[in-house]
């Protein structure tokens, strides 16, 4: 469990003074992923060197099962992180690489292995790290993350610049972290990445949380939710939904996209008033949609989450 308590980190001073992260509380908590969104320059990275206590805080807390994490008696058993890709000696082989990690923690050879099998890197463990691709990178560097078997896993931006099967893979491998009982804190300005893998959903935005909810319960309650009607009858229906709640909007002469009713509510009044459906679609926005809608009226953060996602190759 990762515990952040009015967290302010603040960078420099006088007038060049930066509040990289401004009274921050949020717990994570285990078994499920939760996704720590936000755009570039939020605060994602000063909370995660925050909680793994490489950045002191200027006020606040954050504590890692109960302690600071640079009191734990056994660190990498309890936290395992990749904050960004770590500087490893290109010349070493991954297996050495993790060798000489698991010496400095007391883990052995047995350990190192099944680490490696477990990131899929069994096949190339002999081989120099220096002519690994990023993918394969990534996943040296999770598996120096987990060498601890720690019950508590954060990664910052792993999926970057990985192809999608990279993609895929991280997405299951934290999914199957979370699903084994581990608290897993997953940091990613990729929203229909982070739709896909994150239960649960922390939002940041200049250094302020604003979002912590299931990640269902926030893209439910976003007003993008609507209900898609394809009727020979439309005009019939219209009228019969219409009311103050009901905002119908169409493009198509067949066609009706409802906001304010469910799907339930239209099928039931077209079945009793013999309105004939060809289709009735509950449109569910993305996270992007509802981050958005969030961000609609902060104008200054706005800009910076307008940008079109950044996708991996
Ligand atoms: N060492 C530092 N010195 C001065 N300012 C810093 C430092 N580290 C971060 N900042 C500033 O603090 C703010 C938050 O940065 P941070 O790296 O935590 O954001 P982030 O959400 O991780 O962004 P990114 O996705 O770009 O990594 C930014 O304005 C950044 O410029």
């Amino acid at each position: 469990m990762i515990e952040v308590h009015e967290l302010t980190k603040k960078y420099g001073s006088g007038d060049k003074t930066v509040t990289a992260v401004d009274h921050v509380s949020f717990t994570v908590r285990p078994g499920v992923v939760t996704g720590f969104l936000g755009p570039n320059g939020a605060g994602k990275s000063t909370t995660m060197r925050s909680i793994l206590g490489l950045d002191k805080p200027t006020s606040g807390t954050a504590t890692v099962n109960g302690h600071l994490f640079r009191d734990a008696p056994a660190p990498l058993s309890e936290l395992g992180a990749l904050l960004e890709a770590k500087a490893i000696d290109k010349g070493r082989s991954a297996r050495n690489h993790l060798l000489a990690l698991a010496a400095t923690i007391g883990v052995g050879g047995r350990r190192v292995d099944e680490v490696l099998d477990l990131v899929g890197l069994t096949d190339v463990a002999r081989k120099r790290a220096g002519g690994f691709s990023l993918g394969m990178g990534q996943r040296l560097g999770i598996a120096g993350s987990l060498l601890g078997d720690p019950q508590t896993i954060m990664l910052d931006e792993p999926v970057n610049g990985l192809d999608p099967d990279g993609i895929l893979w991280i997405r299951n491998l934290l999914k199957e972290l979370a699903a084994q009982g581990r608290t897993v804190f997953v940091s990613s300005h990729l929203m229909s990445e982070m739709q896909l893998t994150a239960e649960h959903l922390i939002v940041i935005g200049q250094g302020r949380i604003m979002v912590d909810l299931p990640m269902a319960d926030f893209i439910r309650q976003s007003s993008q939710h609507r209900v898609r009607v394809v009727t020979p009858d439309a005009t019939r229906l219209r009228d019969l939904l219409a009311g103050p709640e009901v905002a119908i909007t169409s493009d198509d002469p067949q066609r009706l996209e409802i906001e304010g009713a469910s799907a339930r509510d239209v099928g039931i009044l077209a079945a009793a008033n013999g309105v004939v459906l060809y289709e009735l679609v509950d449109v569910v926005p993305s996270l992007e949609e509802a981050f958005m809608e969030l961000t609609r009226d902060t104008v200054s953060y706005h800009g910076s989450v307008a940008q079109p996602e950044r996708r991996a190759a």
